[in-house]
């Protein structure tokens, strides 16, 4: 190992026309690690895969790969294998033929390309499929198909455009387990572009969350979630999303719809500050703010109420649907280290004290 991170990005810039796709990234992915780009549509994660890639040149900033300036290097000189949302396989080539097409490529004699491709195949088991054409096989298969074709290249990095958003629900769990466990195996250099929060969540070692062109947090599926830096990524982050509430601050104090809160901002000036809890940190009983039970929706092993309360709704989410009834009088009330405090000016995430 040199030490040096397998991927930088430094002040990227990607401009088309006066559009600026992305407004200067920065970030580091470690060799092995598997990082994911998450964000909503438009915010930027394709374009950044494709400047990986060499597909796009960047308008301003470099790119290194393990150290190196790659950032005019073109695309097949990168040694980066692609999977992308259409897995782009040879439909007229079998399964085999197609995961062989990089091998051949290379020039790799004949002799050597045939146990690769079984190995290939083996791994993401389809080694029984190598004879069909591609129309033959299942989403999922044609997936694993199009990682055997990347694992056979044995790039150093491998980007993956939401390689599951084809495949209906059972399929893409399944897979995504399967993926999480192949690319342990591999120890390959892995990117992930996503929008949905729950892959990048279970698949990442690490991820970065893309708004509007630029990152606006980078950590560990954990520290993001726990520690959300801003009223953006708190309300993206999480399903059924964080609860963000007006609360007000006196002298310090803070109290939502007239009820103390068991936090304290005595740095800050007198005015409101939101007050964010997560549906699953939502208390309901007798103590804390009164609210109205609007809706129950049981989601089969939980459920969530919609709560009304004077200053507006909130939502909890609860471990059994028969734990409260439409229309009930309660009172909420959350835990100290359950509270997220965000200003509302700047959306920035406010420490208590
Ligand atoms: N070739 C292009 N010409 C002009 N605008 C582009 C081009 N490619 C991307 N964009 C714009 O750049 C922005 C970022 O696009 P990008 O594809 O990176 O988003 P994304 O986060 O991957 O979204 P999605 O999840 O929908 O794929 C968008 O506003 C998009 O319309």
């Amino acid at each position: 190992m040199s030490g040096n991170d397998a991927v930088r990005f430094d002040g990227v810039v990607k401009r088309h026309g006066a559009l600026a796709a992305l407004k200067g990234v920065n970030f580091s992915i470690q060799p092995g690690e598997f990082f994911a780009l998450l964000g909503p549509s438009g915010s930027g994660k394709s374009t950044t895969l494709r400047l990986m890639a060499g597909l796009d040149q960047p308008s301003e900033g470099r790119i290194l790969f393990d150290g190196a300036d790659v950032t005019a290097r073109e695309a097949q000189d990168r040694d980066v294998a692609m999977v992308f949302q259409s897995y782009a396989l040879y439909p007229h080539m079998t399964v085999g033929q197609n995961i062989a097409f990089p091998l051949e490529m290379a020039k790799v004699p004949k002799a050597q390309i045939v146990p690769q491709v079984a190995e290939a195949a083996r791994k993401v088991s389809i080694g029984h499929l190598l004879d069909r054409k591609p129309g033959q096989l299942s989403g999922g298969q044609q997936q694993r198909c199009a990682l055997a074709r990347a694992i056979v290249r044995k790039a150093n990095l491998f980007l993956l455009d939401e390689p599951l958003s084809n495949l209906d629900a059972k399929l893409r769990l399944e897979t995504r387990a399967e993926l999480k466990k192949l690319q342990r195996d591999l120890a390959v250099t892995t990117v992930y572009v996503t929008h949905d929060q729950e892959e990048a969540l279970t698949l990442a070692d690490r991820m970065a969350v893309f708004m509007d062109g630029e990152i606006v947090q980078i950590g560990t599926p954990a520290e993001v979630f726990a520690r959300p830096n801003s009223l953006q990524v708190a309300g993206f982050i999480g399903s059924p999303p964080m609860n963000l509430m007006r609360a007000a601050v006196r002298g310090g104090a803070v109290t939502l719809a007239g009820q103390p809160m068991p936090v304290k901002l005595p740095a800050r000036a007198d005015g409101e500050v939101i007050l964010g809890v997560r549906p699953s940190a939502v208390r309901l009983g007798r103590e804390g703010v009164p609210v109205t039970v609007e809706l129950v929706e049981n989601l089969g092993d939980s459920a969530i109420a919609e709560l009304a309360f004077a200053d507006g709704t909130a939502r909890a989410r609860l471990s059994d649907a028969a734990v409260v009834t439409e229309g009930q009088h309660l009172s909420m009330s959350f835990a100290a280290k359950d509270i997220h405090l965000f200003d509302p000016a700047t959306g920035a995430r406010v420490e208590p004290e």
